[in-house]
This record gives structure tokens, C-alpha cells and sequence, in this order.
């Protein structure tokens, strides 16, 4: 019998249905469309897309978290207090992240310095004027998060780590578009969800055991690299600490 994993790849697997053909451009009927298998080539692509847009991308952000950590002690100390009082050196679940108000506040503030795209691309469907501007149809629109949440009309300061900007009572002060690290509308990140439970569930984890301060490599600021997607130039040397169970 062959062997069943219990992963992404295999679920892929499972709803592949090669010998129906099903043609995801020619099919009208959005029932059949939805009964269909995936054919080999879109399991591939899928498999490729989740690597690509879903490794990296969180695997930065925890590299950042942790420089953040590293350079901001005050907010370290809170995370770390916040994370023994809750859950007292017992392993987290997936239900208990949401009682972690401060980490939320602290994960905002990380990615909103270092959302792994730099831009994200739109094109009109059909030609519209914005504040008095018109935008013809198909021209592309490039929305750059990355000067977005450093615009100091809505973050002052913006350079400074400050999670408290992400309070209920801050937040409300904001346009919701100031702050889009996972894009935004229809074609928001898919994995956004994953992303978050898998970056709050790491930092947990390494929190219980480590604490995080800078070594002599650590670049402050840290230089990043042109391209994008948001990458430490460098890496990111940190010192990692032993920590006593609480
Ligand atoms: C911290 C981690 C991540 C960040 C900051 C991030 C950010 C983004 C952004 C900005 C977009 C473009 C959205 C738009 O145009 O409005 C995007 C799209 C996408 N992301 Fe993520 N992402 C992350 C993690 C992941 C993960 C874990 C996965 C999958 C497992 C994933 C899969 C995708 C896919 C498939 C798209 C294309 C969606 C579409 O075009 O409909 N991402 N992501």
C-alpha cells in the first residue's frame, strides 16, 4: 500500500484527478468546476507557490521578530512577562495565541517595519479617478508598502520600534490602509492566517527557552537588500540566552 502522509502535499494529492482532464479555462459551470480534481501540473504549481510565497516570507519575519527582541529589551521583557504569566512554561495551543495582547501589538509592529513585500501590484479593470487623478484602464498600480508604513502622517516617528502603536485606541486613530503588510482586497495573502499562528507559535517556543540580545555582528540599523522582498543583507547574527523555566 502506498504510504499516507499527513501534510500539505498529501492533501494536494488526494484531490487529484488526472484521467478527468478537467480544464480549469474551458469548464462553464461553476458546480463541476468545483467537484474537479487538480491535474499533476497544478499540484506542482501549488506545491511551488506555497514554497515560495509561504517559506521565506515567514521565516524573515521570525529572523526580524527576533532582531526586534534583540534591540528593544523593554519589549522583550513585556513579551516574556506576558508569555509566563499566560502560559506558565506549558506548551501554547492554537486557542490560547489569541489571549496574547502584546505579542499581537509586537507582531503588528515588526511587520509593519519589515512586511516581506516591498510593493504590491494592482491593474484596472476599467479606468477610474482617485483624488481628482485619472487612472486609465490596465495601467499598472504599484501600492509601496514599504514607504506606506513609514509615512510619518500616520506612524510619527516611524523609524522608532514602538508596538503600542498597534493599541485599540492608536489603531483607531488610523486609515485601515495605512497598515496592509498582507495586502489587502480579494487577493489579500492567503496564507495570512498560517502565517501568523506560525510566527506567534515560534516566538512562544523560543520565548519559553530563550531571550534574545545583540552580539557584536548585529548591524544597528540593520542594512536590507534591494529587490522584492525584504531580506537582512547581512543575516542577522544575535546572541541567543538561556532562559530558567518559569
Ligand atoms: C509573514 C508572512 C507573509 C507575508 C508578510 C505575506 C505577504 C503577502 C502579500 C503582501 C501578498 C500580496 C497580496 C496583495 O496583492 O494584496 C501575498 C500573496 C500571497 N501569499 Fe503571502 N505572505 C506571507 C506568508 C504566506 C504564506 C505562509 C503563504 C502560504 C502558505 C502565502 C501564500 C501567498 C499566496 C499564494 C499569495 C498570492 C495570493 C493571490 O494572488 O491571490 N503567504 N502575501
Amino acid at each position: 500500500m502506498d504510504q499516507v502522509y499527513n501534510d500539505f502535499l498529501q492533501l494536494m494529492l488526494n484531490a487529484r484527478h488526472d484521467d478527468k482532464q478537467s480544464d480549469y479555462f474551458t469548464i462553464g459551470d461553476l458546480k463541476e468546476f468545483k467537484n474537479r480534481g487538480l491535474n499533476n501540473s497544478e499540484v506542482k504549481e501549488n506545491a511551488v507557490t506555497f514554497f515560495v510565497a509561504g517559506y521565506d516570507t515567514t521565516a524573515n519575519t521570525l529572523a526580524f521578530a527576533c532582531y526586534c527582541l534583540a534591540t528593544n529589551h523593554d519589549v522583550q521583557d513585556k513579551c516574556l512577562e506576558e508569555i509566563d504569566n499566560i502560559f506558565h512554561g506549558e506548551r501554547p495551543q492554537f486557542e490560547d495565541l489569541s489571549k496574547l495582547e502584546y505579542l499581537d501589538r509586537f507582531f503588528n509592529e515588526v511587520l509593519r517595519l519589515y512586511a516581506s513585500a516591498v510593493r504590491i501590484q494592482r491593474g484596472g479593470k476599467q479606468g477610474i479617478t482617485v483624488k481628482g487623478v485619472y487612472i486609465p484602464k490596465d495601467v499598472d498600480i504599484s501600492v509601496p508598502l514599504y514607504a506606506l508604513h513609514r509615512n510619518p502622517t500616520y506612524w510619527p516617528d516611524p523609524e522608532k520600534f514602538d508596538p503600542d502603536r498597534f493599541t485599540e485606541e492608536n489603531k483607531a486613530k488610523r486609515p485601515d490602509y495605512a497598515f496592509i503588510p498582507f495586502g489587502v482586497g480579494p487577493r489579500i495573502c492567503i496564507g495570512m492566517r498560517l502565517a501568523v499562528m506560525e510566527v506567534k507559535m515560534a516566538l512562544v517556543f523560543l520565548l519559553q527557552n530563550f531571550s534574545f540580545s545583540p552580539c557584536s555582528k548585529t548591524e544597528i540599523p540593520i542594512e536590507l537588500e534591494t529587490g522584492g522582498l525584504i531580506r537582512a543583507k547581512n543575516g542577522i547574527p544575535l546572541k541567543i540566552n538561556n532562559r530558567e523555566k518559569p
